[in-house]
């Protein structure tokens, strides 16, 4: 495969079980945790990291080989031991049964891979190859997290709660749209970059919303 859709998944409370608990499986059990995912590892040994997250209850673990049968009810899986055939298994186990899979080992059996991602507050990069050189994709995201430092997490934050303000307040729908694209017009980046930005107060929005919807 050498062209995939990039879509983000709500993991939210699902169900995402992990075969193997090494270097790889610890990787992809962080971006699962960061979005609330109920983590399930079944592995005879896991790393330090991992045991770590799972005294602190972040994870359940079952601590043993893989077994057919072990995906029941799982939404996402990722088959992430060191060996060929045991991933090779739970592939075919989740694809029997429909849910998502990856292979570590095999791009080629995956039914999705993971990108590289660059996470300020709401605002998350994805960047991916496509399985051609996933260090490339690492590096591509140390040169974003320069160039998207954490000012975008109070920017996105900003937009966000009065994009809200905006939905509750405006009725009609091109005026929305004029009013949101006016938003990222405005300096707001460069005020939270030299110290000058303040948060504003429900009251504040909405003499803005009047005093822009005036104009359209
Ligand atoms: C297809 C994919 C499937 C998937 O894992 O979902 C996949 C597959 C494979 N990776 C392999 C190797 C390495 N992967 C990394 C690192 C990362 N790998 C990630 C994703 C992906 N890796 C998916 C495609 C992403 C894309 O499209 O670009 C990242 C981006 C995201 C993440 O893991 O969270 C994360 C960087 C996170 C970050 O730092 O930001 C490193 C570097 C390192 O470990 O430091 C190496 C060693 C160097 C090298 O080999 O290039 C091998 C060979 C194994 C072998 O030789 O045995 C395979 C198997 C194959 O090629 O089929
Ligand atoms: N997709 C990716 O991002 C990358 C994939 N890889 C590939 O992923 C594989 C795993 O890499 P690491 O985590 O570094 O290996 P590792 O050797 O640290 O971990 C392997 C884990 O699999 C577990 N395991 C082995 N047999 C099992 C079974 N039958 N049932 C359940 N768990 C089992 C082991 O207990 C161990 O926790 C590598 O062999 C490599 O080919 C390597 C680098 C990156």
């Amino acid at each position: 495969m050498d062209r995939y859709t990039p879509i983000y998944v709500n993991t939210s409370g699902k169900m995402c079980c992990i075969i193997g608990g090494g270097r790889v499986a610890a990787r992809k059990i962080k971006g699962l945790l960061h979005a609330e995912a109920h983590i399930k590892v079944i592995s005879p040994d896991i790393t330090a990291e991992l045991k770590q997250l799972h005294q602190d209850s972040r994870l359940e673990w079952i601590d043993r080989s893989y077994r057919k049968g072990d995906l029941r009810g799982a939404f996402l899986v990722y088959a992430a031991t060191n060996q060929v055939e045991v991933n090779a298994a739970v592939v075919q186990e989740a694809m029997k049964d429909g849910i998502l899979v990856n292979d570590a080992i095999s791009s080629y059996n995956s039914s999705f891979i993971t990108p590289s991602v660059v996470r300020r507050g709401r605002l998350s990069i994805a960047i991916s190859t496509a399985g051609a050189g996933p260090a490339a994709a690492a590096e591509i995201r140390a040169v974003l997290e320069e160039q998207f430092g954490d000012e975008y997490e109070t920017y996105i934050e900003f937009l966000h709660q009065m994009r809200g303000q905006v939905k509750a307040r405006v009725s009609s729908s091109h005026q929305r749209s004029i009013l949101l694209r006016q938003l990222t017009e405005m300096n707001v980046l460069e005020d939270i970059r030299s110290g000058q930005f303040r948060w504003w107060t429900e009251e504040q929005i909405g003499e803005w919303i009047s005093r822009n919807q005036e104009e359209i």
